[in-house]
């Protein structure tokens, strides 16, 4: 098992430069399957285990996928009879590959999907998607673990979704590109991975507008074929090093990182005193000798985003004053306080709100990842805390961040990522 160790006090300075969004690139995969003629031919693919699930999960069903890992590029041919059975061992590593279930049943009329668990972050059910492919005609039964759909065919009709759900709004979005009809989706989400996703399809011959409003029209199309596509920036890989950055007193470029993208983060990160300047090659991050408090609350796009929220609460660990942060996505995405408080953080959780008490003086200590986001908030804490920190279970970190402590370590941190047992553990002074 591999850990990351990192000495905390050094400034981050440089230039770092983003991958395409995880989120971006598993629903589009997903969407693959609908291309029944021609290639698909992606860039920009960032390096993450959760990708080589998805494509494993695309073998699974026929798909021909190779990874070109040195390019960033992934091609796909998905023209051969597609199976509709995605079991247990890929869907239980990974929640997202649910979103096959809409393009498998647009393109064959079936899908069995194993039913996605929870997970460290909350329960995750997929109530909305399953009532928005139930109103496009599917029959969905649930039996021995598995979610069972089909239909003769899809037909386009208005929903509501009772939450902005991303992985309802991806589901039954791809789902009525093959549909009789128009669909109208309302109550969408409107995060720029929908927009990604919607532009995709739109370049394989769907009709769908509206795509980052809470209104998305799609207008049912006979077949999908194959096109090429660069994966959209990952904005929460930006807004992560843009944490970092500030946390480390740092003068960072996040080289074209999109502004837009990370507004409610930025707006927060100005109130803390943070620099924050958008140019032309990306955003440009000062932090300063002491940050200020503030209240910070999760929210769908283009609110707070939650998988920021974790390393968003180390800033607030820092600033001088009393912070808080209101969690209003998940139920339970809190446990990588109580691994910070194994480094000094003081606070109390209320409910779903957590009252931090700064400045923080962390201090270097053996902790552990508890999801994808908290692994990044670990690291970051280690990047001001005194002394050493481990982190270990990257295996959650591996899902969302290529070469985390390469990328750190390059902007001046003293980092390593090193194999249990490994002797090479120590970190020059
Ligand atoms: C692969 C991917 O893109 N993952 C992102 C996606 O997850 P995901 O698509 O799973 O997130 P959702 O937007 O669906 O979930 C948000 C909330 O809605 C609830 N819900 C969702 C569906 C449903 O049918 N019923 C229901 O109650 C969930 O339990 C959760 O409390 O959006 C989340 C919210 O921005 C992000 O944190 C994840 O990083
Ligand atoms: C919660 C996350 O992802 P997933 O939905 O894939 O678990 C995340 O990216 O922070």
């Amino acid at each position: 098992m591999d850990k990351i160790i990192v000495k905390g006090g050094n400034r981050l300075k440089g230039v770092v430069k983003i991958e395409g969004a995880k989120n971006a690139v598993l629903p589009i995969l997903a969407a693959g399957i609908l291309a029944s003629e021609g290639q698909l031919e992606l860039s920009n693919v960032p390096i993450l285990s959760d990708v080589y699930t998805m494509n494993n999960v695309l073998r699974f069903l026929n798909v021909d996928v190779e990874f070109l890992e040195a390019e960033h590029e992934i091609k796909m041919d998905a023209t051969k009879q597609i199976s509709t059975e995605a079991p247990f061992e890929y869907v239980s590593k990974m929640r997202a590959s649910v979103v096959v279930m809409g393009p498998l049943l647009a393109r064959t009329g079936h899908a069995k999907v194993a039913m996605p668990g929870g997970c460290a972050i909350g329960s995750r059910p997929i109530d909305l998607h399953l009532k928005g492919l139930t109103a496009l005609g599917a029959h969905i039964t649930q039996h021995d673990g598995y979610i069972e759909a089909s239909a003769r065919k899809l037909v386009g009709t208005n929903i509501y979704l009772d939450f902005p759900s991303v992985g309802a709004t991806q589901n039954i979005m791809m789902a009525a590109t093959l549909a009789q009809g128009t669909t109208i989706i309302e109550n969408a989400a409107c995060e720029p991975e929908i927009v990604d996703l919607a532009m995709i399809l739109n370049k394989m011959g769907a009709r769908v507008t509206g795509a980052g409003t809470e209104t998305l029209r799609i207008v049912g199309v006979a077949k999908l074929h194959g096109t090429s596509h660069a994966v959209v920036q990952d904005r929460i890989e930006a807004g992560t090093f843009m944490v970092a950055a500030a946390a480390t007193q740092g003068d960072v470029l996040i080289q074209d990182a999109i502004s837009e993208h990370n507004k409610p983060l930025i707006s927060k990160m100005r109130e803390m005193g943070v620099q924050v300047i958008d140019g032309d090659d990306g955003i440009r991050v000062i932090g300063p000798k002491q940050l200020k408090p503030v209240a910070v609350k999760t929210l769908p796009h283009p609110g707070f985003p939650t998988d920021m929220q974790p390393q968003m609460s180390v800033l607030q660990l820092l600033a001088k004053g009393t912070s808080t942060l209101t969690e209003t996505v998940f139920e339970n995405r809190f446990m990588h306080l109580e691994e910070l408080r194994r480094m000094n953080a003081h606070y109390t959780i209320e409910g779903s709100s957590v009252v931090m008490s700064g400045p923080t003086n962390f201090s270097g200590a053996e902790v552990a990842a508890t999801d994808l986001r908290a692994g990044a908030a670990l690291v970051i804490a280690g990047l001001v805390a005194k002394g050493y920190t481990q982190v270990t279970n990257l295996k959650y970190l591996d899902r969302g961040y290529y070469n985390f402590h390469g990328k750190l370590g390059a902007l001046g941190a003293e980092i390593k990522r090193v194999s249990e047992g490994s002797t090479t553990v120590t970190i020059k002074n």
